[in-house]
């Protein structure tokens, strides 16, 4: 009683034609309008309630935060993962002694210290050698992104890299773009609607191949680690989570080498294509706003004037720069419905009553673009983050990491990337878009990530 309203659903198969599955936002953006910001789907047999807006989000995820903490656990991501994932993990004391360490550990290689920063440099360095060899050219940026993003990760949780031409690289790819594309795909609806399919020989068992192929791997890696290190003297990530291992012997933790694997697991997609993505995003926009990407230029030429390479300190002498890489996120809203939740007690929102273990979908893109929040919710413009003096300000509606305790745990790894990249590479090139490529189309590709549709960059070295 009291549940949130929505469109009446079809028997066993539940709403889904009144979303265009290839892109449901619209769709959503429509039913919110007449449904208002707390609205319910059904999605097969499962009642899911869609939550919109600043207000309402906020007081779900934020003020009512350990209501909204949990996670589904029966879809097909869920089995993808042998139900080992920690992103996809349910609210409880495992979930937090398996957050807190890794946020300790992230802040220990360095979200803070200068560790993190020299990796994430490291990387940049070899995007840097590539680009030099498109100087005066044109090239595609898809792959260099991805493939640099995952390195950055990779170095964190294993201090190596590898060669972009490396094969075991493209292969780790190609099994993370299948298993996307599968995870996106009218496949894995099919299966949440109907999780009697799981047996059938269909496209999803695919996915479950891939995972267990990139699961082999990590074993591998993970022997490598056990092999080399010098324990209490972590090299990484790897190497502090077997220190914990050590650590706590058999206290009855979760903490073990399979929870690692899935781990690494869950933090290498998470911080891949997202990251990635991300970056696609914002050279599009910088390549055909020419006149923001001089001015950031200007800021940076000024700031770093002399200095040998950027550092994520110089970002709170670099307002302009700051407002044009949190527009970038803003626009691009890169995961859109964020991860779903599930409540874990019955619980209210906005006046409605919602039962304990309902599906909840943060649809953050309704946040991000929400009108009233932003002095300009549909435009790509930086003025979203900067106040009269010009100085940078972040509104509290920003949230492209979601919000409360299940907010990305990724976000300092991701905050320092994204600024050293796009401020060095800035720095370096200028990026202009194609001539003859026509008009830029933004429309982004709908997913559990955004990805913006396939683009050339074209690049000249600038000459101070
Ligand atoms: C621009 C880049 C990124 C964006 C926009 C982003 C966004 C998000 C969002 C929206 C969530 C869901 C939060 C929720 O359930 O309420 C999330 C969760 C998560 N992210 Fe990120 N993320 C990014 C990068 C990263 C990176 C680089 C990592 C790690 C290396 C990472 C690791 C995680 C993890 C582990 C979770 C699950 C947290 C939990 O369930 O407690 N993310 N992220």
């Amino acid at each position: 009683e009291n549940f949130p309203p929505g469109p009446k659903p079809i028997p066993i198969f539940g709403n889904p034609l009144q979303l265009n599955l290839g892109n449901p936002m619209k769709d959503l953006e429509k039913l919110s309008k007449c449904y208002g910001k707390v609205f319910s789907l059904y999605i097969g047999g499962r009642p899911a309630v869609i939550v919109n807006g600043f207000e309402a989000m906020k007081e779900a995820l934020v003020t009512k935060a350990v209501d909204f903490a949990g996670r589904p656990q029966d879809l097909m991501v869920n089995h993808a993962l042998q139900g080992k994932s920690f992103i996809l993990s349910d609210y409880g004391s495992e979930w937090r002694e398996q957050r807190r360490f890794a946020l300790m550990t992230l802040r220990n290689f360095g979200l803070g210290k200068q560790c993190m920063e020299e990796r994430i440099l490291e990387e940049i360095s070899h995007v840097t050698a590539s680009l030099e060899k498109s100087a005066g050219k044109t090239m595609d940026p898809q792959t260099m992104f991805h493939k640099s993003a995952f390195n950055i990760v990779f170095l964190v949780l294993f201090g190596s890299r590898y060669d972009y031409e490396d094969k075991i690289l493209e292969y780790i790819i190609h099994l993370f773009t299948e298993n996307a594309k599968i995870a996106n795909g009218p496949w894995a609806m099919l299966y949440d609607m109907l999780p009697i399919m799981k047996h059938l020989p269909l496209p999803f068992q695919k996915a479950f191949e891939n995972s267990e192929s990139f699961k082999k791997i990590l074993i591998n890696l993970v022997n490598e680690h056990k092999n080399t290190r010098d324990p209490g003297k972590p090299r990484d990530f790897t190497d502090s989570y077997l220190d914990e291992i050590d650590k706590r012997g058999n206290d009855g933790s979760s903490f073990n080498e399979d929870q690692l694997i899935f781990y690494i697991m869950d933090l290498q997609f998470a911080g891949t294509d997202t990251t990635s993505n991300t970056l696609l995003t914002a050279f599009l926009y910088l390549m055909t706003n020419p006149k923001i990407q001089e001015r950031c230029q200007q800021e940076i030429d000024m700031v770093l004037d002399g200095k040998e390479h950027a550092s994520f300190e110089d970002r709170h002498r670099m307002p302009y720069t700051q407002a044009v890489i949190h527009e970038v996120q803003r626009i691009a809203s890169i995961v859109p419905l964020s991860v779903f939740h599930r409540t874990t007690r019955d619980t209210e929102l906005m006046g409605y009553s919602i039962p304990k273990g309902t599906l909840i979908i943060p649809n953050l893109t309704s946040v991000l673009h929400e009108e009233g929040q932003w002095k300009f919710p549909h435009d790509f413009n930086p003025l979203n983050f900067l106040n009269q003096q010009g100085e940078f300000e972040k509104p509290e509606a920003f949230m492209p990491f979601s919000a409360g305790p299940r907010m990305c745990l990724g976000e300092g790894l991701a905050r320092m990337e994204l600024f050293l990249v796009i401020v060095t590479l800035l720095r370096r090139f200028r990026f202009v878009w194609p001539e003859g490529a026509g008009e830029p189309d933004y429309t982004p590709v709908f997913g559990i990530t955004m990805s913006p549709k396939p683009f050339k960059m074209g690049v000249t070295l600038r000459s101070n």
